[in-house]
């Protein structure tokens, strides 16, 4: 069975039902990594919402999702909730957002523990431990007892790891997990995601082609709600069939271009553009 399944899957948004994705369709094997990318504004974030059911209440959705063969959409919440974190979880952009400031992240680490697992309560302080290890901290002990903002922005993503596997999901969403981050600290969180990551699945968003590459065996290419171009990423980068996956590609292969270089948009690929 496939670890995910998606078919057709569209959502809008609003009394205008403004499309966002678009009849959007792939399936995830057990143990596959697959990259969605594309310009802001192009549907990923959305997608990967989808798959963990947390996207907000003006969401009109339709087609199927199957999570371990489960139908996720039009599911209720109630339904929904014991599957987050035991069977799927998300790693986001900006770690300050996703942790409590006001709660030590020890305790943080250990309330997603004993959220899903009441009879480990006794050794949930250990587990908490173990996960901050696993992750690359170097001092678990003092990490568990600081503040999210005592800490440094590498190692914040670092706890949000261990907080999203820490009930051994199969499926991992990251959603522009080093985005934030400066080139030296983005390197080491996607080699700490490499190696955690081993033996699940994972949806990769991200506008970076060169940061998917180091993850992820396939890749989608969205553009405007629609996959444009999909296939293995070696494949894709070697020889893009889309003008705007080409776009994409020279852009990656521009290698140390000044931050905040602008990516190809979408009107460089139609009349009048560039392309
Ligand atoms: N809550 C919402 N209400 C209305 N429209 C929304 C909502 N969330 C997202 N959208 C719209 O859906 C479209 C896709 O957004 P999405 O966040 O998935 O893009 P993205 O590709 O992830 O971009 P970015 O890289 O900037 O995060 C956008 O046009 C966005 O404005």
């Amino acid at each position: 069975m496939n670890r995910l399944e998606v078919t057709d899957l569209t959502v809008a948004f609003g009394r205008r039902r403004t499309v966002a994705v678009d009849r959007l369709s792939f399936t995830l094997g057990q143990h596959e990594r697959l990259g969605i990318i594309g310009q802001s504004g192009s549907g990923k974030s959305v997608t990967g919402l989808a798959m963990i059911g947390l996207l907000p209440e003006n969401a009109h959705v339709s087609g199927s999702i199957l999570l371990n063969g489960r139908e996720l959409v039009g599911a209720p919440e109630r339904e929904l909730r014991p599957l987050r974190g035991d069977e799927v979880s998300m790693i986001f952009q900006e770690p300050m957002t996703a942790l409590d400031p006001t709660m030590r992240v020890g305790r943080q680490i250990g309330e997603v523990v004993a959220l899903h697992h009441r009879d480990r309560r006794g050794g949930i302080h250990d587990e908490v431990l173990d996960w901050l290890g696993r992750v690359g901290m170097t001092d678990p002990e003092r990490v568990a007892r600081s503040f999210p903002d005592e800490l440094s922005g590498g190692q914040r993503q670092r706890a949000l790891v261990a907080m999203a596997l820490a009930n051994e999901p199969g499926l991992v969403i990251c959603d522009e997990p080093t985005t934030a981050l400066d080139v030296i600290v983005q390197r080491q969180i996607l080699d700490l995601l490499d190696e955690q990551l081993q033996g699940r699945a994972s949806l990769f968003v991200s506008h970076d082609l060169a940061v998917v590459r180091q993850v992820c065996d396939r890749v989608l290419v969205m553009l405007q709600g629609r996959v444009v171009e999909s296939g293995k990423i070696d494949d894709i980068i070697e020889d893009p069939q889309h003008p705007y996956t080409r776009g994409l590609v020279a852009a990656a292969r521009i290698g140390n271009h000044p931050r905040g270089t602008r990516l190809p948009t979408m009107t460089d690929f139609t009349e009048g553009g560039r392309a």
